[in-house]
């Protein structure tokens, strides 16, 4: 069996007295497509940090690549990809030179780094500003340019944090394709996201975390055709049953943050 690339097993963390992630265990195979999804502070950004190597969680273990994160060796690192939180973009630099700093941050070779930055824009949408400052893009077109840095070396493991949140719809197809065929050349692809009827196009397994739990899986189309209804439920009624199960089972749904609401 191939070993996951990804790996969260047992991960608490807590933020003083309040509980991000409590026993929270996942993990992606190469060329599986993974989507966390919960409520605003279910805690999808602090299992991303964890994977990224920006926090150290109290309790469980975290692997990348077969590694701690936060001690990743360079090779490893360069076949690592990450936007969780603001991406490593440098504002001053135009779109083509962070692009071109970001393919060689991840070590190629000067000409496939030129290669990779002209056809990673080309992909994205972003040819038509390649010669603008990167402070001077729109908020969508600084995502797309996130996701290129992120991507352009076409890493082994890639961890993007509501990735189309700022993007128009061209954009959000554009960020499923690439994600698609990352997976299909083996990447292992974890994505928290908003989107439910989204993350059932793109995604092979959708886990549902929330107070910093696993509380099920969302059953995804996976194959572009489905509008994420199963059986005439769909996915977001799914999701909300799931999530008031899960406070009614474990008495916390008058809890603060913790109410679902949801559609009826
Ligand atoms: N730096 C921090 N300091 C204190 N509390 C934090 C910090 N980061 C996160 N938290 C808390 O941890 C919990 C999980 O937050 P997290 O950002 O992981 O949730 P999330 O699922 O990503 O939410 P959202 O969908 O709103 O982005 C929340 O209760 C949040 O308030």
């Amino acid at each position: 069996m191939t070993a996951p690339a990804l790996v969260l097993d047992g991960v608490t963390h807590a933020f003083g007295d309040r509980v991000a992630l409590d026993g929270f265990t996942l993990t992606v195979a190469p060329g599986q497509v993974t989507a966390l999804v919960g409520l605003n502070g279910a805690g999808k950004t602090t299992a991303l940090r964890a994977l990224t190597g920006r926090l150290r969680p109290g309790g469980g273990t975290v692997r990348v690549l077969g590694h701690e994160p936060s001690r990743l060796p360079p090779a490893v690192a360069a076949r690592f990809g990450h936007v969780v939180g603001a991406p490593l973009v440098q504002p001053e630099l135009t779109v083509v030179e962070n692009l071109w700093c970001a393919a060689l941050l991840h070590g190629l070779r000067r000409r496939r780094a030129a290669e990779a930055a002209h056809d990673t824009a080309e992909r994205l949408g972003l040819a038509p500003w390649c010669d603008a400052r990167a402070r001077a893009l729109s908020a969508g077109n600084h995502q797309r340019l996130g996701i290129a840095c992120a991507t352009l070396h076409r890493p082994a493991a890639l961890v993007l944090d509501e990735p189309t949140s700022a993007l128009d719809p061209q954009g959000v197809v554009v960020v499923r394709g690439l994600v698609r065929d990352l997976a299909a050349e083996g990447t292992a692809v974890l994505v928290s996201s908003h989107h439910l009827d989204e993350v059932a196009r793109v995604a092979g397994e959708v886990v549902v975390l929330h107070a910093g739990r696993d509380v099920g899986r969302l059953e995804p189309g996976g194959d572009g055709t489905t509008d994420g209804t199963t059986g005439g439920t769909s996915i977001e009624q799914r999701f909300f049953a799931m999530v008031l199960e899960a406070d009614t089972s474990s008495g916390t749904g008058d809890r603060p943050g913790t109410r679902t609401g949801g559609p009826a």
